[in-house]
């Protein structure tokens, strides 16, 4: 599928956002700056998975395509711990204060079957184009419900590149009454407050729950930048972390920029957030990212990849600024791209390396069968990217983690950490089945006494490091045996 955006408004952006992009480029980041997702063990966790799925968008019940027996198919061809699951406030809410409890078993369903192979889920309210509200014919927009919708009879008409949706005038109406830009429906963001609370009530004590994504890339309708991102934004944010934080102390709040713009790299102007709940806050910083280059249709090839990798710098200066901005851990929301282009793979092993070097999750857009995702067919046959996919990683490291390297030439994964008081548990690697060393030929550097173990089904290594002291630095290499 070809994307191109409206050239003005690609060139609008960049005079408006070059001078904070300039800004952002003289800053070092240093690894005290990282931060991580840590679990009941104070483990720092690697989460590698999907979106799961675009599909939900415009099925009946709001629901993705995926089986419990899908779940292990994912986990068996490419070991992946992490799904960002997609929800809709359309169905979670269909009518203003009356919650589908109906709708929550079916999510609470899907949930179980990636607790069931210790998936950590992160349960994404999704909206694209506001809503399927914003005009009487039918678009592509999905997410909030028709009583939450007011366009004022503007018009919205289909496009031939559905983002050019955003701008038609209902849409913006929409988002305008939404941010109360228009000052005419000021108690939506509560509304749409009070639902997360709804929601987080559910599942508070969900263990493989780990984190709620308030909204999947904002739009300011009227407001964009920090007009939008520092103002109502933020404010939503606020309130809606507030009531997720009177029924729900420790899942992960995860906060994502405007979409226009901070998808391509430009900095966001989302402020510092207070979380809260008692003791360390727990907010994600959980950006996506679509090189403007290849949203213009160019390739990650030859000098156009040169391009997108450039591009790719400077999102990633700009997403870690915006870290430590938030002193949040940061996770890839979502990156993907078409993989029957020229590039493709290189692509997403660029992202996924990149992930790695940021200490950052990923979670891929999208687990479909609409060529972008990992499947050759609707019978679930391996496309191109389950084997890129399907990459050593780890999945959660005891203590500090120090530096994080994967050589796909050799295919060796090296994982250091220190020693921190408080972790409990061994540091776990997913190991792909071509990447498993020979008996007995572990490298790990430390001065401690250690155990491994070898889980064969899920193909997970555990080191478990005794009597070590916090400080001390522990270098595990594992390198492909000859079996
Ligand atoms: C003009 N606006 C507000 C806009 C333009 C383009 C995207 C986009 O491509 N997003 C990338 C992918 N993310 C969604 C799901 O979250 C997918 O449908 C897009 O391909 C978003 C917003």
């Amino acid at each position: 599928m070809k994307r191109r955006l409206l050239l003005p408004a690609v060139l609008c952006a960049l005079a408006l956002l070059l001078p904070g992009l300039l800004a952002v480029l003289t800053r070092e980041h240093t690894d005290t700056d990282t931060r991580y997702i840590t679990d009941e063990q104070g483990r720092a966790l690697f989460l590698h998975g999907f979106n799961t799925s675009g599909s939900a968008k415009d099925d009946p019940d709001r629901l993705p395509w995926i089986t419990e027996e899908d779940v292990r198919t994912e986990y068996d061809l490419m070991g992946t711990n992490f799904v960002r699951l997609l929800v809709q406030w359309q169905a979670l809410e269909p009518e203003r204060g009356t919650y589908d409890e109906e709708y929550l078993d079916a999510v609470a369903e899907r949930v179980d079957w990636y607790a069931d192979l210790g998936y950590h889920v992160l349960i994404d309210m999704h909206q694209d184009l506001y809503g399927r509200y914003t005009s009487p014919s039918e678009h592509s927009g999905n997410g909030a419900p028709e009583w939450a919708t007011h366009n004022d009879g503007l018009r919205v008409e289909s496009q031939e590149q559905w983002e050019l949706v955003y701008l038609e005038p209902g849409v913006m109406r929409a988002f305008d009454h939404f941010w109360n830009t228009t000052g005419e429906n000021p108690g939506l963001m509560d509304d749409y407050a009070e639902a997360w609370r709804h929601l987080a009530d559910r599942f508070a004590d969900e263990p493989a729950v780990l984190g709620y994504d308030l909204m999947n890339e904002p739009f300011g309708g009227s407001l964009q930048g920090p007009d939008f991102e520092a103002g109502p934004l933020a404010e939503l944010y606020r309130r809606s972390m507030e009531r997720i934080r009177e029924v729900d102390q420790d899942t992960w709040i995860f906060v994502e920029g405007q979409a226009v713009g901070v998808n391509w790299g430009f900095p966001s102007a989302l402020p510092h957030l207070e979380d809260p709940r008692e003791g360390e806050p727990r907010i994600v910083y959980a950006p996506h990212v679509y090189p403007l280059p290849m949203d213009l249709g160019q390739a990650y090839e030859g000098g156009t990849g040169e391009t997108v990798d450039a591009s790719i710098d400077v999102w990633s200066d700009s997403v870690r600024t915006t870290a430590e901005r938030l002193e949040a851990p940061i996770v890839l929301g979502e990156f993907g791209l078409d993989m029957s282009g020229p590039g493709a793979e290189r692509y997403v092993e660029r992202m996924l390396e990149e992930t790695e070097r940021m200490s950052s999750g990923r979670a891929y857009w999208s687990n479909d069968h609409d060529g972008w995702g990992p499947w050759a067919d609707e019978d679930l046959t391996p496309g191109p990217l389950a084997d890129v996919m399907d990459r050593p990683y780890p999945r959660a490291v005891a203590g500090q983690p120090q530096e994080i390297g994967y050589d796909p030439g050799r295919k060796t994964l090296q994982v250091s950490w220190a020693e921190r008081a408080g972790v409990d548990g061994p540091t776990e690697v997913y190991l792909p089945a071509d990447a498993v060393p020979d008996e007995g030929e572990l490298d790990l550097r430390t001065d401690a006494e250690w155990d491994a173990d070898w889980d064969e089904e899920l193909r997970i290594l555990s080191v478990e490091i005794r009597g070590a002291e916090p400080g001390d630095e522990h270098t595990l290499t594992i390198v492909p045996g000859s079996g």
